[in-house]
């Protein structure tokens, strides 16, 4: 799934920068929101998040743009990779900025774990 936004000043922190906490929460809705798009019916909460590093400033005006895909598939769990770009809307060109991977597990109702609709555990 592909998702666009635009950094706008309520995001940056206080040396005007985007802060790095905006940015993981649009990682985690929008790999939260591809899994449930291709879950249908499933309810998902995120458990965990791979190694988080922020080596590049992003500018206020910047867009980025964000790529979210099935990685692997458990027996409750699936995990999601989430790659972010900063577009140069002048070149065309894009940076990549970000990158991470997201898990969630399947709750039922009652909000215990339950196992995915797919039969098999997959592993990439
Ligand atoms: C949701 C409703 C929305 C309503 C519409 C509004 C939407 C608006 C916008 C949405 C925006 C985004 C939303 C994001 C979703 C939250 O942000 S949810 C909030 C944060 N998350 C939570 O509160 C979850 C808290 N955790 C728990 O309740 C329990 O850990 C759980 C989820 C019931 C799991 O129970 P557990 O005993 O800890 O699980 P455990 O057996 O150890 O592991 C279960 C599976 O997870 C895997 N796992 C365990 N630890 C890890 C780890 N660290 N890393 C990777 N995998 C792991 C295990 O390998 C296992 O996988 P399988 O082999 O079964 O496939």
């Amino acid at each position: 799934m592909e998702s666009y936004t635009v950094v706008r000043p309520e995001h940056l922190n206080h040396y005007g920068h985007l802060f790095g906490g905006c940015l993981l929460k649009w990682v985690d809705e929008i790999a939260w929101i591809a899994a449930s798009r291709d879950n249908p019916g499933c309810r998902f909460v995120t458990i965990g998040m791979d190694r988080v590093e922020f080596h590049r400033g992003v500018e206020l005006g910047t867009v980025l743009r964000f790529e979210a895909g099935e990685s692997c598939r458990g027996r409750t769990s699936l995990t999601y990779g989430v790659s972010v770009y900063a577009d140069d809307l002048e070149t065309g060109r894009e940076e990549p900025i970000f990158s991470t991977c997201i898990t969630f597990v399947r709750l039922d109702e009652q909000g215990r774990k339950i196992a995915l609709p797919s039969a098999e555990p997959t592993l990439v």
